[in-house]
Parts: C-alpha cells; sequence; structure tokens
C-alpha cells in the first residue's frame, strides 16, 4: 500500500474539497491544512443568481424531481444548423403528424417552466415579452399565458402580428386575461425601470440578415441593457427563446450590435448559435422530439427528469454562496390552533407532508452522543410513530448504536422543506422488541434484508467488492425465496419524547416556534405550549 495517497472530490464549484490521508494503517485522518471546503464567491453580472429552488446540491442527486437539476455536458449535446432545424420542423409537422399549434404549446409551456425555474415569482414578477412576427414570436405568446398562470405579470410588445387564427387566437388567451399589449411607441427606451424580465422572442431559427424595423430598435434596447447593467443594482435579466435575436443562427453574435442573454431556452434541440451563449442558464425545452428525428439527426440530448419541461444544459451558475437564502412566506402558526397532544400536532404536520407529495418527509437527522458528549448526526427513516414514540431500524453494531449504548438521549429532525416547516423532538432511546424488528425486517424488499446482513455498519471494509461479493453469495444463497433471517445485529430503536419544537418559516425570520414541553397540573400528566422567539 502506498504510504500516503490524496482523494480530491471534484464537484463542480468545490475548488478545494475534503482531502484524506491515508496512513499506512488505513485511519482516516482529515488533513488539518484542507478541512475547510473553499468556495469561491463569484457575483454574476445580473447581480445574486438564484439558481432554483432545489438549491445547490440537488442537481448532484439523479433521483431529484427538480427540472434543472440534471446537467449535460455542453460538449456533449448536439446542435442543430438553421437548415437542420427548419428539416426537423417539416419532418414534425408533416410525416410526423404534429401540429403548429401543438408544438407552440409545449414550447412556450417549456419556456415558462425554465423560467419559473430560475427567476422565482417573488423576485422576479414584471414581465416584458416582446414578440416576433414568425413562430418564435407565437412562442413567447404561450410562454406569457403560462406565466400569467404561475403568478407572474407579463405584459407584451407584438407590433407586427401575423394575421393567422392561431396568432389572433392567442393574442385572445392573453387579452382575457387582461395581459397589457403595449406598442413600441409606448414602451420606454430605458426598459431597466419597469420589468424584472425581458423575454425575447423576436427571431428564432429562420433569422436571417439584419434585422429590419421596427426590431433592429427594439433589439437596440436590450444591447442598451447591457451599459445600463453595469452602473445599477437591479436591473432586468433577458431570456431569449431558442436564439438570441440578432444573432446569426450557426455563427452567433458576430455583430457588434448583439446583447447577450443571461437565460437561453433552446427548443428541440440547440442550434449552433447556442456555442456561443455563455450566460449562466442554458436550458432546453421542447419534449417532444420522437427517436425517430432522435436517430436521423444522431442527435444527443439530455435526459428531461421526472415529468419536468426543461432541462438544464451545462453546468449550473456559480453562485454566492452567502447569499442563498429563502424567505420564507407561510400561514400563521398560532396557539390557538395548535393540538394539545403534540403527537396529535405532529400527525397532522405529517400528514400536510405526505399530502404535499414532499419527497421521503419520513426522512430525519438523527443526532446522538457519546457518554463524553462527542455528537454526531445522520439521516434515517421513520419506521412508525405513535403515544410511545418514535421508530427507525439500524444495525446494533453501528456508530449511532455505540452511542445509544452509552448515553440513551438522542434528537430528531424533521425538515419538510416544501412546506416552511421543521419539527425537533427530543427524549430517551430503546431498542424495540425482537419481535417488532423482525416483523418489520421482513416486510422489507428482498435485497435490502440481504444488505442488512452484508453490512457491518459504520465499519472499514476494504472496497465496494467486499459488499457486493458478499451480497451476491447471499443473493444466490436465497434465490429459491426461502425466509432469509434477521441478523441479530439488526434491528429497531425507538424515541420517547420528551420535548417537541414545530417550526414555521415566516418572512423576514421572524418564525413561528411552539415548544411543548411536559408538565404536571393537579396530578396529570399535560403539555405546556410555548413560544419561542425565531
Ligand atoms: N421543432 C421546431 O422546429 C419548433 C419551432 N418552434 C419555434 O419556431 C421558431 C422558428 O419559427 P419561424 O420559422 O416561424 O421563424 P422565426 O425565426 O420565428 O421568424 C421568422 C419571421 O421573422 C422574419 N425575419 C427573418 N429575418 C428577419 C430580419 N432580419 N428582420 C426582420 N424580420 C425577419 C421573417 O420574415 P421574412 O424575412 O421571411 O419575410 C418571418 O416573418 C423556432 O426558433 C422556435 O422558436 C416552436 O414553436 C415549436 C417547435
Ligand atoms: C435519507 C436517508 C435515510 C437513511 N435511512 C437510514 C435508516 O433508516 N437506517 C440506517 O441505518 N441508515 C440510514 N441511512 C444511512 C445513515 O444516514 C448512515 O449513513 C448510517 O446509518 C450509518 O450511520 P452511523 O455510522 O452514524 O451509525 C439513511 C441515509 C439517508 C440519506
Ligand atoms: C443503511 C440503511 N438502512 C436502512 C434504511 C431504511 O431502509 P428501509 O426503508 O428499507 O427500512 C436505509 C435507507 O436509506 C439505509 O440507507
Ligand atoms: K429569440
Amino acid at each position: 500500500m502506498r504510504p500516503f495517497m490524496r482523494t480530491a472530490l471534484s464537484m463542480s464549484r468545490l475548488v478545494s474539497a475534503h482531502s484524506f490521508h491515508l496512513k499506512s494503517n488505513a485511519t482516516p485522518i482529515i488533513s488539518h491544512s484542507s478541512r475547510s471546503l473553499r468556495i469561491p464567491l463569484f457575483k454574476l453580472p445580473q447581480g445574486v443568481c438564484r439558481p432554483n429552488s432545489s438549491s445547490e446540491f440537488r442537481w448532484f442527486c439523479s433521483k431529484s424531481r427538480i427540472a434543472a437539476a440534471t446537467m449535460q455536458n455542453r460538449e456533449s449535446v448536439s446542435y442543430l444548423t438553421q437548415k437542420e432545424a427548419a428539416e426537423v420542423d417539416e419532418i414534425l409537422m408533416g410525416p410526423l403528424g404534429f401540429s403548429v399549434e401543438q408544438l407552440m404549446e409545449l414550447a412556450g409551456l417549456s419556456v415558462a417552466t425554465s423560467i419559473a425555474e430560475v427567476y422565482k415569482v417573488n423576485e422576479y414578477k414584471r414581465v416584458l415579452v416582446i414578440c416576433g412576427p414568425g413562430n418564435n414570436g407565437g412562442d413567447g405568446l404561450v410562454a406569457a399565458r403560462h406565466l400569467f398562470h404561475f403568478g407572474y405579470n407579463p405584459s407584451i410588445c407584438y407590433p407586427k402580428r401575423t394575421p393567422k387564427p392561431l396568432y389572433a387566437g392567442l393574442v385572445t388567451q392573453l387579452e382575457s386575461l387582461s395581459v397589457p399589449f403595449v406598442s413600441v411607441e409606448d414602451l420606454p427606451l430605458d426598459l431597466s425601470k419597469d420589468f424584472d424580465i425581458i423575454i425575447d422572442a423576436i427571431f428564432g431559427f429562420s433569422f436571417h440578415g439584419a434585422p429590419r424595423p421596427p426590431f433592429n430598435d427594439l433589439i437596440q434596447r436590450l444591447v442598451s441593457l447591457n451599459e445600463y447593467k453595469e452602473a445599477k443594482q437591479r436591473f432586468p435579466v433577458v431570456v431569449s427563446v431558442d436564439i438570441p435575436s440578432g444573432w446569426h443562427v450557426e455563427e452567433g453574435d458576430i455583430s457588434d450590435s448583439s446583447f447577450k442573454p443571461d437565460m437561453l431556452v433552446s427548443l428541440t434541440a440547440p442550434k449552433l448559435c447556442a456555442k456561443r451563449f455563455h450566460g449562466p442558464h442554458h436550458f432546453l425545452g421542447g419534449r417532444f422530439v420522437p427517436p425517430s428525428i432522435v436517430s436521423k439527426f444522431n442527435l444527443h440530448l439530455p435526459p428531461y427528469p421526472g415529468t419536468a419541461m426543461c432541462v438544464r444544459i451545462g453546468k449550473p451558475p456559480q453562485v454566492d454562496i452567502a447569499a442563498l437564502r429563502e424567505n420564507y412566506i407561510s400561514p400563521e402558526f398560532v396557539e390557538d390552533n395548535v393540538e394539545a397532544d403534540p403527537i396529535h400536532q405532529f400527525r397532522k404536520w405529517f400528514d400536510e407532508a405526505i399530502a404535499a407529495n414532499l419527497r421521503e418527509p419520513n426522512a430525519m437527522s438523527l443526532s446522538t452522543a457519546t457518554s463524553d458528549g462527542k455528537p454526531s448526526s445522520r439521516m434515517v427513516l421513520l419506521k412508525g410513530f405513535d403515544e410511545d414514540g418514535f421508530v427507525w431500524y439500524t444495525n446494533y453494531g453501528s456508530r449511532k448504536a455505540h452511542d445509544l449504548a452509552e448515553n440513551p438521549r438522542a434528537s430528531l429532525l424533521f425538515f419538510w422543506d416544501g412546506l416552511n416547516r421543521q419539527v425537533r423532538v427530543e427524549g430517551t432511546v430503546q431498542k424495540v422488541s425482537e419481535e417488532e424488528s423482525e416483523q418489520y425486517f421482513h416486510s422489507r424488499p428482498r435485497g435490502s434484508q440481504l444488505g442488512a446482513i452484508v453490512s457491518p455498519q459504520s465499519s472499514v471494509v476494504p472496497g465496494r467488492h467486499f459488499l457486493i461479493d458478499k451480497f451476491k453469495e447471499l443473493e444466490d444463497r436465497y434465490s429459491n425465496g426461502s425466509l432469509i433471517p434477521k441478523p441479530k445485529y439488526w434491528g429497531g430503536y425507538r424515541l420517547k419524547p420528551e420535548t417537541f419544537e414545530f417550526w414555521q418559516g415566516q418572512p423576514s425570520r421572524l418564525h413561528d416556534r411552539l415548544q411543548y414541553s411536559p408538565c404536571e397540573i393537579e396530578g396529570k400528566k399535560v403539555w405546556k405550549v410555548e413560544r419561542l422567539a425565531p
């Protein structure tokens, strides 16, 4: 074995991550010189970048349900020429049987969802959509309608209306929502004050030559924003639909008078000009490309996660980590509205977490400590709760089990992000009965039962193969479907609560915190509810 080895975990923004020094006896020691995570703080041109509610690390998790979460190395994505883009269009709307309305609806929805991923409605409300004469303009009209329904306030500038029924219908739909249409003359020369987002839906892949009036003037106003940006604190972000208007469809920003959008939403597949886009947010939308098109044009496109209408291409933007924050807005959580029994209150909130479709609402952080007070935390899954306490299962030889053997006190923490809630539960811990553990063990998927047997949890193993080899051996042994015996070293714990705290996030950090602690009134045990300062 090499006497000294260094491993760097490289995760996009982590310039220097943990480095481990392995001594010859293989005890990992975190180097003192590199213990801290050094994260460079970058300010984006448009100020603080708020990538999305998924926050910065969630993209790293392959199971994430957040659209922007999945990224693709830009080098591995394919780009279409102008001719290919038009061909794709023809095939979709010819032999493949799509109508322009359908594609436009999906394209516009992708634009709206991409925007909503990055620019949160509570911060970026006022949207100007500048629509051109072709289908790119139509995408803008559709996006405006969806953004309206997402809670944004769109206004439209649509100077060269197309007389076709499709476009007339899109205009009528927006008018019925009282979305204002603004003429070029009424639009301020300086767009920086009146809008938070400007959507450039002027030209798409059929653009050629130099922009003609009135679009040349509108594009010039977008160019001017670059200059305003340098001087001002707050300015609108510019989102281009498919092509930054005025850019050459293949060569990109070759003219002196081109603006640099903050976000580009490529539709179907990025066009060649997108290679020159270096803004912080590049998304792909138009989730309708059938396999025949993918193979004909040899397209390499990132997979859309879950049911998302958009997916981020390339690296997520660098963020000023100190500026990452949410302002929680929730219904008030007051003494009058809480259950007298904290278990009932917990059940109420747990049910709401389930109803909100949160991922693993039963995931909780479990904190334990050694007898001399050295704490440690890890996530475990809650497997049941009632008046007797909160139950989870684990390995009785693990670190947490050692802690609990010498110090049977623990703290549980639930964080329900989508509801702006956390719950703390503290108390004493006991093992559950063997029968209870047996019963739960056999309810688990067989793979997890075998996993529990092969894993000497929290002890050092020589490599992944050690676990996989043992797992395969057991898989063979139990391939006939026979009962897999629960190992003695695996079972449950139950925490009997002594205190609870229910936390509901509120604006300006003036959160609601209600703490339950036991007290006796006339010899009867009751729960006292007190409000804690946030
Ligand atoms: N799968 C797909 O393909 C999908 C495509 N979709 C969307 O369609 C877009 C392509 O749409 P498109 O073909 O209608 O062309 P687009 O670029 O909007 O505008 C053409 C208009 O601009 C005009 N014009 C051109 N140059 C000009 C200039 N220099 N100065 C002034 N005007 C100029 C031109 O007039 P012309 O020069 O021809 O007289 C014409 O009126 C595509 O990018 C995407 O957004 C999605 O909806 C659905 C899926
Ligand atoms: C969401 C989530 C749920 C987990 N659930 C459990 C669990 O129920 N039981 C368990 O032993 N480990 C669970 N783990 C793994 C633990 O976090 C931890 O790695 C393991 O129990 C070893 O912890 P220890 O060395 O502190 O004892 C979970 C991890 C995550 C991220
Ligand atoms: C090591 C370990 N044990 C147990 C569990 C809980 O799994 P189950 O729900 O199958 O009991 C998990 C969940 O992540 C785990 O990672
Ligand atoms: K555009």
